[in-house]
């Protein structure tokens, strides 16, 4: 059986020079490799009471409603700026220039629920740590674990995780 890793395709250049994007499309159009990693994450959530997947736009959708379907949890999708329908919560954060926005609904997350964060990729933290800042802000909710595909460790983004445990399945 291969690695994981050679399901994941490095694409330099990407979005723009000097940067080195991890492309993700051939390892979801492998059956067997994303239905191994959805099981990997069953494995290890299954049977922790997690009542919801929070899951980050827009790659990070793929992954999370696979695994709360998976695990019988609900799924929850943190998206960016006037998508969401209802009203919302919502976190600015910096970017290496400028800002960015993420949303949620203000009915997500119910008080006690135990919930579990999944994105594809952990980089620099920023995003994650906004997600995580988002949520904490505003819900009275156990999060659980924050959990990536990959994880880009010689970026750090793991010191901004605000303490919580991480786990990767993947890492560089
Ligand atoms: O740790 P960071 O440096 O914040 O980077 C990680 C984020 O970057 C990518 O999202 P992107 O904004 O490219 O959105 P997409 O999923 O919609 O392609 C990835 O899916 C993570 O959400
Ligand atoms: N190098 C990278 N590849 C894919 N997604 C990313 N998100 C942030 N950095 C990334």
């Amino acid at each position: 059986m291969k690695e994981i890793k050679e399901y994941i395709r490095d694409i330099p250049d990407f979005p723009k020079e000097g940067i080195v994007f991890k492309d993700i499309s051939p390892l979801l159009n492998h059956s067997d490799t994303f239905n191994r990693v959805i099981e990997m994450w069953k494995e290890r959530y299954a049977n922790h009471g997690i009542d919801t997947v929070v899951g980050v736009e827009a790659r990070g959708f793929v992954f999370a409603a696979a695994v709360a379907y998976a695990i019988g949890a609900g799924c929850v999708m943190i998206r960016k700026p006037r998508e969401l329908p209802y009203k919302t919560f919502s976190k600015t954060y910096d970017l290496e220039y400028g800002t960015d926005t993420l949303e949620v609904h203000q009915d997500a997350i119910d008080p006690g629920n135990k919930v579990l964060v999944i994105d594809d990729v952990l980089a620099t933290g920023g995003t994650m740590e906004a997600v995580l800042e988002l949520l904490m802000d505003n819900f009275k909710c156990e999060l659980v674990e924050v959990t990536f595909l990959m994880e880009l460790s010689f970026l750090g983004g793991r010191d901004k995780m605000k303490n919580l445990p991480v786990y990767s399945l993947v890492s560089y």
